[in-house]
């Protein structure tokens, strides 16, 4: 195989997959995926041969096409076959979608060492390791022993400078598990930093019928995803990379305008409708954003996050009016539940440096106030179900407004007027 994936979920399979699968030399970059956690998504790809179905779900119709990428699926617990592919002097760059939950990152951005501990003793006892910067260093180290040569890692989850994350997580494990690997990691291992785009929701047993109506393929598995897609890429690849150019793909020397436009504008916006959406009984994006309520506090936090993306304004307008669009595509039932999860992780990188922002500029931002007062609702047994192995601290000191801020952003805590508005945009404080 040329290229390792970890963490077969549904975004892999309408993203990287597909741009693979469009790429003029497909047939020279075949792909071994790997799950992230339970085995099920390997055993039921394996069983078609790694072929499956994806449905482009635009506003009318759906639009299915076959795609045969993956060449082979895995389990996470396949150790063996994760380091026999890592080793591999063909295997030329991995791709990761594994939520940002699993880079075991600390507030401060490198390796969270008490998160990590377990995972570092199962390496030094000999044992296999099942984290994410674990099972990376572990490839990494039978490439070394082997000769593999260099390669590249691609983040493609939605982590700002996830390249840069990458390195940071894999380097502290490495530096903490086996310290005498880091130099050869330093100067075989590029880093890629990406911007990743395209609403891809869980998959319903309605879409398992529509996509068996449309090829008479009887798949178990097929992915739902929207027209629209991005991909913007900052890095090097030394051992070469697909031509993803076909689809669309950028390479890019300076990413951060396209992180900060996706990422405050888009997955900010996911969040606020998340939390304060499903507060008033919504259950997917494109209701939330039906209800003029949510449309108007989405407004509010495009314009105050819109200040923090360096773009053109014209840029940002047209970006804007295309959320609307895509966010309002009611066929693609994607679930606020679904994006509400892992809260603990999100809210630092996709509120905090806004708000901060608005603050150092005199100002209190009614949106991002907004987003984080809907999320202490959430905290508090309001809206969506909490599914966050992270919340726990912010659970806590749920009950206190200034506690929570404390925890997620130390220097905006003692503002007592941020503080104040916040409480009175919860709901108890509202009543
Ligand atoms: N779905 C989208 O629209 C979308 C768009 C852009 C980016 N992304 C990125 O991709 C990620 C995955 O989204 P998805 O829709 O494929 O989700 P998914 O639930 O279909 O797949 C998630 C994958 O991550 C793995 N995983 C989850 N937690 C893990 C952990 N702690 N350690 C190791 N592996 C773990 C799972 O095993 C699975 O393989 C998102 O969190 C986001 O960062 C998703
Ligand atoms: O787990 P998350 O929040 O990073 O992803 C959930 C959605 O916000 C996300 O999947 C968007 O649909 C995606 O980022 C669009 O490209």
């Amino acid at each position: 195989m040329r290229i390792v994936h970890l963490g077969l979920g549904n975004f892999f399979r309408a993203h990287q997959a597909w741009y693979t699968s469009v790429a003029p030399d497909a047939g020279d970059w075949p792909i071994a995926a790997f799950t992230g956690r339970s085995p099920l998504a390997a055993r039921q790809l394996s069983a078609q041969n790694g072929r499956y179905t994806l449905l482009v779900r635009g506003p009318e119709r759906d639009e299915a096409q076959i795609i045969g990428s993956v060449r082979d699926a895995y389990a996470a617990d396949d150790h063996q076959a994760w380091r026999d592919h890592l080793a591999a002097p063909r295997t030329a760059l991995v791709t990761l979608t594994v939520t940002e939950a699993a880079y075991l990152r600390a507030p401060g951005g490198g390796l969270d060492e008490d998160r990590a501990a377990a995972d570092v003793a199962a390496w030094l006892r000999g044992d296999p390791v099942r984290s994410v910067p674990g099972r990376l260093m572990a490839g990494l180290a039978e490439r070394r022993l082997f000769g593999g040569g260099p390669m590249a890692i691609v983040s493609c989850d939605n982590l700002p400078g996830n390249g840069e994350a990458t390195a940071r997580v894999v380097l502290d494990f490495t530096t903490l598990a086996e310290p005498a690997l880091v130099p050869w990691i330093r100067d075989n291992v590029a880093f890629v930093t990406t911007m990743v785009d395209r609403i891809t929701p869980r998959t319903t047993a309605a879409d398992v019928q529509v996509a068996m109506s449309l090829t008479g393929f009887a798949d178990a598995v097929p992915v739902v995803t929207e027209p629209y897609s991005e991909w913007v890429l900052d890095g090097v690849f030394p051992a070469g990379r697909p031509a993803w150019e076909a689809g669309g793909a950028r390479f890019v020397s300076d990413i951060t305008a396209h992180e900060q436009r996706k990422l405050l504008l888009l997955n900010g916006g996911h969040s606020l409708l998340a939390y304060a959406g499903s507060a008033r009984g919504h259950t997917t994006v494109a209701e939330a954003v039906a209800d003029p309520e949510c449309r108007a506090w989405l407004e509010q936090w495009w314009d105050e996050a819109a200040r923090c993306v360096p773009l053109a304004p014209g840029e940002i307008a047209a970006y804007r009016e295309a959320l609307l669009v895509r966010f309002g595509n009611a066929r693609i039932r994607h679930t606020l539940a679904q994006i509400a999860a892992d809260g603990s992780q999100k809210i630092p990188i996709r509120v905090i440096p806004v708000l901060r922002a608005e603050v150092a500029a005199g100002r209190l931002p009614a949106g991002a106030i907004r987003i984080l007062a809907a999320w202490i609702d959430h905290l508090r047994g309001i809206g969506a179900p909490v599914d966050d192995a992270g919340a726990g601290p912010f659970a806590e000191r749920a009950g206190n407004v200034r506690d929570v801020v404390a925890l997620l952003a130390p220097d905006l805590a003692a503002d007592d007027a941020l503080v104040a508005a916040v409480g009175r945009t919860t709901r108890e404080g509202a009543r």
